[in-house]
């Protein structure tokens, strides 16, 4: 850990209780990330990505250990970017992003200044006064990615952001996060993503998750130098070594499907953990 950290996972430990009793997810994860870093989470479905977003940014409180977005000047600390845009549906483009604005009490005369620029950085200059179901679903994720970034916050989580799109605009969409991300060199991200492809092109570390509990079974550095081009065939050789660790990380099952290990041992019991 050093004092140029942004964000700090250490020793963490978290679970839920249910019905069946309590039942720990995160069992110890060690993880910094550094201004300006990409880090990817990806792992097995239930393995917790989307919980360590949720503890990173306060909104769960309930957990050991350390994770924690350090602040070093006063403003908004985080962005979040979700799956779906969730956009309010009777605000224009335009209102939407000024509405994150409104809600961290950014005052109104600033905000023409900040919305218009970039509107246009993700690609939306034109369609300000359109209101969300006028936009196409990557339209919409860009007003999305809009509202992030027009907070300037030094911390961008994003929880599969481009997962419920289609293949083509899921590929523009990496590719503007790729450029907004070359224009502002200082933010850390925290991206999960269940795409290994996704996770090299956009990625500086890949942090694989094992399953339930789950702590961090490799860091994969893609040391392949930005700007990135989408067809680098260094990109195809990493997403094939996070396939390799995600697949050997997995065992047959009697039915011919693939499991991953942590969770065949779990339900086969003592006997196959050996
Ligand atoms: N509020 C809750 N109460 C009980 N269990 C929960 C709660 N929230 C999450 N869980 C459980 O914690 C585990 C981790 O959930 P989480 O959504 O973080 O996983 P994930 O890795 O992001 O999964 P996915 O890739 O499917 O989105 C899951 O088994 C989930 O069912």
């Amino acid at each position: 850990m050093s004092t140029d950290d942004r964000i700090v996972i250490k020793n963490l430990v978290k679970g839920f209780h249910t019905r069946h009793g309590f039942t720990t997810v995160i069992d110890g994860m060690d993880l910094t990330i550094a201004d300006g870093e990409f880090v990817a989470l990806v792992g097995p479905s239930g393995c917790g990505k989307s919980t360590v977003l949720n503890m990173l940014s306060g909104l769960d409180t309930d957990f050991t250990g350390t994770a924690e977005i350090r602040s070093r000047a006063p403003g908004v600390h985080f962005s979040y970017v979700f799956q779906e845009p969730r956009l309010l549906p009777w605000k224009t483009v335009r209102q939407n992003v000024e509405f994150a604005l409104k809600a961290t009490g950014v005052d109104r005369s600033q905000w023409a200044d900040r919305v218009l620029p970039v509107l246009r950085r993700v690609g939306l200059a034109g369609f300000e006064n359109h209101y969300p179901h006028q936009i196409s679903g990557g339209m919409q994720q860009r007003t999305a990615l809009a509202r992030a970034f027009v907070l300037d916050a030094p911390v961008m989580l994003m929880d599969e952001p481009f997962s419920g799109l289609d293949e083509f605009t899921a590929r523009s969409l990496r590719q503007l996060l790729l450029e907004l991300r070359s224009q502002e060199e200082s933010k850390a991200f925290v991206f999960v993503t269940h795409n290994v492809f996704e996770a090299a092109v956009l990625s500086d570390r890949v942090v694989l998750m094992s399953n339930r509990p789950s702590t961090i079974r490799r860091v994969v550095e893609v040391e392949v130098p930005l700007p990135r081009s989408y067809d680098d065939p260094r990109l195809f050789d990493v997403s094939r070594e996070l396939t390799h660790e995600i697949i050997s990380s997995m065992v047959s099952t009697d039915d011919g499907g693939l499991v991953v290990g942590e969770e065949h041992a779990r339900l086969a019991g003592p006997q196959a953990a050996r």
